[in-house]
């Protein structure tokens, strides 16, 4: 049972960085609980805010219901309160009612409501969806505006209003006038999370327009360099800024944007490159080859 209300947690994860770990597989695709947990252990040295387990990164979208909720309930062991630890909720709303009663249930700290399945929806469906789920759970919820469930300005403005615990918005769209019109309305009434893959890429920008932190899945496998462009975009350091995007972040994308899908599998490789392997994707994401791994090898050499 947590012991934030959805105000704290919302408070609390904008005072730093968003940890978004990957999801560990065994060479049969199936949880490598001790790997995730050790995973977690090591990240733990580091200062963010809060854990999203089984998010994007974390492959959420390709574990069952019940491997969810091993995930997440591992995260609330290992993690032991140091840190709120938020679950993902997806799929239809009945599913994502389940998920995040379950969620509360294991003993996370909010939930991430990611887009429904396949299907394309109006802003008046996406409002009752969210809403349903707000309602069916005790714990702040962050809601994610991507892919085929992106909310209007107007939209977040009413479920803002409808529902207490809606605490956080996760932009993965990246739409300038969306953004300012939503800040403009909205104000901070919410926690804005940049969430476009590679948020580091948009971090400066967004932070001019309410974002005032992000996902971060490089921080899996360079938490350092991670944690001191976070710092750098905080500080508004424009010359550290892109000196890193193009040191690291822009060729980073290079290898990321051959495939796709890889904006998950090169977080996994990045863990093996530093020799702590998470194991592979489950398909249908598919793993990098030898040669773009020693390529990403190389480049994470450069920033150590
Ligand atoms: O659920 C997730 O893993 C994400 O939303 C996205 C990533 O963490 C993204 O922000 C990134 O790739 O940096």
């Amino acid at each position: 049972m947590t012991s934030m209300t959805p105000a704290e947690l919302a408070a609390q994860l904008k005072t730093g960085l968003l940890s978004f770990p990957v999801t560990h597989f065994n060479p049969d695709l199936s949880f490598n609980e001790s790997g995730y947990r050790e995973h977690l252990s090591w990240l733990s040295q580091y200062d963010v805010a809060g854990l999203f387990a089984a998010g994007g990164t974390g492959e959420g979208f390709s574990l069952t219901p019940a491997e969810i909720d091993t995930v997440v309930r591992a995260a609330v062991s290992e993690v032991n309160g140091k840190l709120p630890v938020i679950a993902p909720a997806t799929g239809g709303t009945v599913t994502a009612i389940a998920q995040a009663q379950a969620a509360e249930a294991a003993g996370a700290d909010g939930v991430l409501l990611l887009p429904p399945y396949l299907t394309e929806a109006g802003q008046r469906g996406l409002i009752e969806h969210v809403s349903a789920v707000c309602r069916s759970t005790n714990l702040g919820v962050t809601v994610y505006s991507r892919a085929n469930a992106i909310l209007t300005d107007v939209s977040v403005a009413e479920l803002a209003d409808r529902n207490e615990n809606l605490v956080c918005l996760k932009d993965g769209v990246g739409n300038i006038e969306m953004m300012t019109r939503t800040y403009a309305r909205v104000g901070d009434r919410l926690t804005y999370i940049g969430g476009l893959p590679t948020a580091e890429t948009f971090a400066l920008p967004l932070l001019q327009l309410g974002v005032s932190t992000y996902s971060s899945a490089i921080f899996n496998f360079v938490p350092e360099f991670a944690l001191g462009f976070y710092a750098d975009v905080l500080a508004q350091d424009r010359e550290a800024v892109y000196r890193k995007l193009n040191e690291f972040i822009l060729p980073y994308l290079d290898i990321r944007d051959r495939t796709k899908g890889y904006a998950v599998s090169i977080v996994k490789a990045g863990v093996t490159a530093i020799g702590r392997s998470a194991g592979p994707v489950r398909p249908p994401l598919q793993d990098l080859s030898e040669d773009e791994l020693a390529q990403l090898t190389e480049l994470i050499g450069r920033i150590k």
